[in-house]
């Protein structure tokens, strides 16, 4: 008999999580805005991307671990904020909470998670969240997930600025895909005895992200950046990190390819506050592409939802694991022993 193996890259994980997931889940998670352009031009820039490496460096033990606004991680690649983990695997976010534990790295809890966020951080005790927020116009219900945010434990408050609409999903609407099924809900977004729907309004504005800094001590990230100018506004109003992102491609379609855009957001931050990146991240080689492109950190999204898919804790744990593994293969390979020694020099268009 063959022997089922293991996958060996990221990459396969999909494959097992489609066979696992009903078309219409595969499809919401898999899919994005439009034509698609954006999602398949975030993978495609990376490819686009080569590295340059330096030989006999002696580089000895390597460094992969980053200290970032809301703690200190292990390996440079977070878990970006996904929603609706429970359609991917029954423990939902509690089995990615912990295998991002185990990892030692962050995990961003969706607002639209389908397990509260009080009931992760239980789940994983010792790890690091940090809590993914869509600014709601009635902003009494704003500071009260806020509150429930800071008292499971977050430590910091990530700020989804891409969002004045939803994305117009062509794979959702054909698959009729507009709710969660009986018994599953956003149960972060509980207020009393009901719950209410998210709201992605086109009134938020930066006046929104000041009083959002008066509510809480957290440190404020903004995710969703693009346009160097508003990294610079950011700065302006305090943020202590600008996340760099197209939404993986779910918002606005044609946007450029997220790592096309971090050379420009980094230049503008100018080492002010640290910039992460997501979209488009499925090996080691992305991750240090991104990272000597001027990145402090990048996250994944898919990724970790076909890892939980597919193998639910032991699957997100082995995505993690994988690209650790492979960050430090590249870091050896290209003669660098620290993640904090990439450089623009590494990496040429190709
Ligand atoms: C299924 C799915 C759900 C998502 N839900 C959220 C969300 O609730 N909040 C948010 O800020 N971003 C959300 N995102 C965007 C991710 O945080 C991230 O920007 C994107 O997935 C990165 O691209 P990648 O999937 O290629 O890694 C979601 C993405 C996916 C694929
Ligand atoms: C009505 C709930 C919306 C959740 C948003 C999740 C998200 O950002 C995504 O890309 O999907």
């Amino acid at each position: 008999m063959t022997p089922v193996r293991a996958p060996s890259a990221v990459r396969e994980f999909e494959a097992a999580a489609r066979a696992r997931l009903l078309p219409a889940h595969y499809d919401y998670f898999a899919g994005g805005a439009g034509e698609e352009i954006t999602v398949r031009a975030n993978e495609a820039a990376f490819a686009r991307l080569a590295l340059l490496p330096r030989v006999l460096r002696g580089t000895g033990k390597l460094q992969t671990g980053v200290t970032l606004p809301g703690g200190r991680a292990a390996m440079p690649v977070l878990v970006a904020p996904t929603a609706f983990h429970r359609l991917a695997h029954p423990e939902g976010e509690r089995a990615t909470a912990r295998a991002a534990a185990a990892a030692e790295t962050v995990m961003v809890v969706s607002m639209a998670a389908t397990v509260a966020v009080e009931d992760v951080a239980a789940a994983a005790p010792g790890g690091t969240l940090w809590f993914q927020l869509y600014i709601q116009p009635d902003l009494a219900f704003t500071e009260a997930i806020v509150r429930r945010a800071e008292a499971a434990g977050c430590t910091a408050l990530v700020v989804t600025v891409d969002s004045p609409a939803r994305g117009r999903r062509d794979r959702d609407q054909h698959n009729g895909f507009d709710d969660l099924p009986d018994g599953m809900c956003c149960e972060n977004l509980r207020d009393g005895d009901r719950v209410r729907p998210i709201v992605m309004s086109p009134e938020i504005s930066w006046r929104h992200v000041d009083l959002l800094r008066r509510m809480t001590e957290l440190p404020v990230v903004l995710k969703g950046v693009t346009h160097p100018d508003d990294a610079r506004l950011a700065l302006d109003h305090g943020v202590a990190a600008v996340w760099v992102s197209n939404h993986g491609g779910r918002q606005l379609d044609t946007v450029p390819a997220a790592v096309d855009l971090l050379p420009e957001v980094v230049a503008a931050v100018g080492g002010a506050v640290p910039v992460l990146l997501d979209g488009g991240i499925r090996r080691g080689t992305d991750v240090v592409k991104a990272m000597a492109l001027g990145a402090s950190a990048v996250a994944v999204g898919r990724p970790v939802i076909w890892g939980l898919a597919a193998d639910g804790e032991r699957g997100v744990a082995r995505v993690l694991g994988l690209l650790h593994d492979e960050v430090e293969h590249a870091l050896t390979l290209l003669g660098v022993a620290s993640v904090h020694d990439l450089r623009p020099g590494l990496v040429r268009p190709c």
